[in-house]
């Protein structure tokens, strides 16, 4: 492989040449009119417009990024998060093309794109899963006697939504009828699909998800826990490595429990596999995610692995070079994504010029970073301008160099979402590792 494009933009497109270009191989970089000037497009040995700002037009444009692959005779391409990463036709036009796709299978991403079809998949082994039904449900009678045989509060989860999208709490019987009725419509308009299933609603759970590495050998790993349940409207905010509340035992079974998921789908590549975990320390396969994730970079430091690396030797054939003897936890890494926001006017997207961009640099900090001083914040994409990532030997020592980072963290012309991540970790329900996914919404109050 002496080629690859990079069909992204922003952090992302950056992180993902930069390995690389370390392992020798050239980059292509593709971007919007909009993103002209971006630092990914001056990293690149080759870069193409494909299109004008929004998405649609460009870093969604298959076709385009297909035919302009080949016409530069790239040999793969890594879709990054967002955009095609999780489409399975795009994948499949990138294979069909004889170009590289640095990703799993089109199987894969189509069984796990479906959460009915992903818990079909895992239940023949024994994943543990919520209570509650794993069949579409169209009736409210049948609603009403699962409702009923796992009781309320429940969940009505389309199949076609994830990440939060297409979720409903129903907390008694009186409003059953009606929520499924909006639920299915909703799905219907939302995903063009709309079956829903039934879950028993676990009401304050911690969100914890496992780092799977699957080659074409046979050989599935996993690279241990992220705890992601500091989140705002199921957009994760702070994500760390290893989780306060896993022991070695449960890490092992939740672990192997994870590889097993992969397993079920025949899943290459890097993975993550999703968990909810209640206060009886019970956990539940949610869903999985077949894409390299924004919060990847925890992981990278506590086992010392290079992700993108992995994907490109997996793509390439390659055998992993290491077993799951050989991985431990070394240290703890702490994630903040900075986002152009305004934690006061309830997380409003900034936009304008960043007239000041002084950023933190040092041994054990990290910043995956897609933005200049000088440059304009788009308002076409996702308004994450960087990660910011601290490594410590342990978890007080990560804390305290990311409050240090957000103090030399300097930014003038937009919001951010800086101030908000120093209240995060200043605040001791996180600095004691007693918290929920509802930490935000039970101690974020900003003073008007
Ligand atoms: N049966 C059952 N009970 C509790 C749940 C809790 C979550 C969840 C996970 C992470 C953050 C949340 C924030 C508010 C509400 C829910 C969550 C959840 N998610 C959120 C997005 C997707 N990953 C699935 N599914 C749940 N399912």
């Amino acid at each position: 492989m002496k080629k690859i494009l990079v069909a992204n933009r922003g952090e992302i497109a950056l992180r993902v040449m930069k390995t690389i270009k370390k392992m020798g191989i050239a980059t292509v970089a593709v971007f919007s009119e909009a993103d002209r000037n971006a630092p990914h497009v001056k990293f690149a040995d080759e870069a193409v417009c494909i299109g004008k700002a929004p998405s649609s037009e460009s870093y969604l444009r298959a076709d385009k990024i297909i035919e302009v692959s080949k016409e530069l005779s790239v040999d793969g391409i890594h879709p990054g998060y967002g955009f095609l990463s999780e489409n399975a036709d795009f994948a499949r036009k990138v294979e069909e093309n004889g170009i590289t796709w640095i990703g799993p299978g089109s199987k894969a991403i189509e069984i796990m794109g479906s959460k009915l079809a992903a818990k079909d998949a895992v239940k023949k082994y024994d994943i543990p899963l919520v209570p509650g039904i794993d069949k579409a449900i169209t009736d409210t009678k049948k609603a009403r006697e699962i409702a009923q045989d796992i009781g309320f509060p429940i969940l009505i989860k389309a199949s076609a939504g994830g990440g939060g999208k297409g979720m409903r709490v129903v907390n008694e019987e009186k409003e059953l009828e009606d929520q499924m009725k909006r639920a299915i419509s909703e799905a219907e308009s939302a995903f063009g699909d709309g079956s829903v299933f039934i879950e028993k609603y676990v009401t304050s759970p911690r969100h914890i998800e496992i780092q799977v590495l699957c080659d074409t050998h046979g050989n599935y790993l996993h690279l241990f826990e992220r705890e992601c349940s500091i989140q705002r409207r199921h957009q994760k905010v702070v994500e760390e490595a290893p989780s306060v509340v896993l022991d070695e035992k449960l890490r092992k079974e939740m672990g192997e429990a994870a590889v097993k998921v992969a397993q079920s789908c025949d899943y290459v590549g890097a993975g993550t596999v999703e968990f909810i975990f209640d206060e009886n320390r019970n956990f539940y396969f949610l869903e999985m995610n077949t894409r390299l994730q924004v919060e990847h970079p925890v992981t990278e430091y506590i086992t010392g692995i290079d992700l993108v690396e992995q994907q490109v030797r997996i793509a390439r054939g390659e055998e992993l070079s290491f077993s799951q003897d050989d991985l431990s936890i070394k240290g703890h890494a702490m994630e903040l994504r900075v986002y152009a926001e305004d934690p006061l006017e309830d997380f409003m997207p900034s936009t304008g010029k960043l007239v000041k961009y002084e950023t933190p640099s040092g041994n054990g900090i990290r910043l995956d970073n897609g933005f200049e001083e000088g440059m304009e914040v788009p308002i076409y994409y996702d308004p994450m301008l960087a990660k910011l990532i601290t490594y410590g030997k342990t978890r007080e020592e990560a804390i305290e160099m990311m409050l240090e980072a957000i103090d030399d963290y300097l930014v003038e012309g937009v919001s951010t979402t800086l101030p908000f991540g120093k209240f995060v970790f200043q605040h001791d329900a996180f600095r004691s590792g007693d918290f929920n996914t509802h930490f935000v919404k039970e101690y974020y109050s900003p003073e008007a």
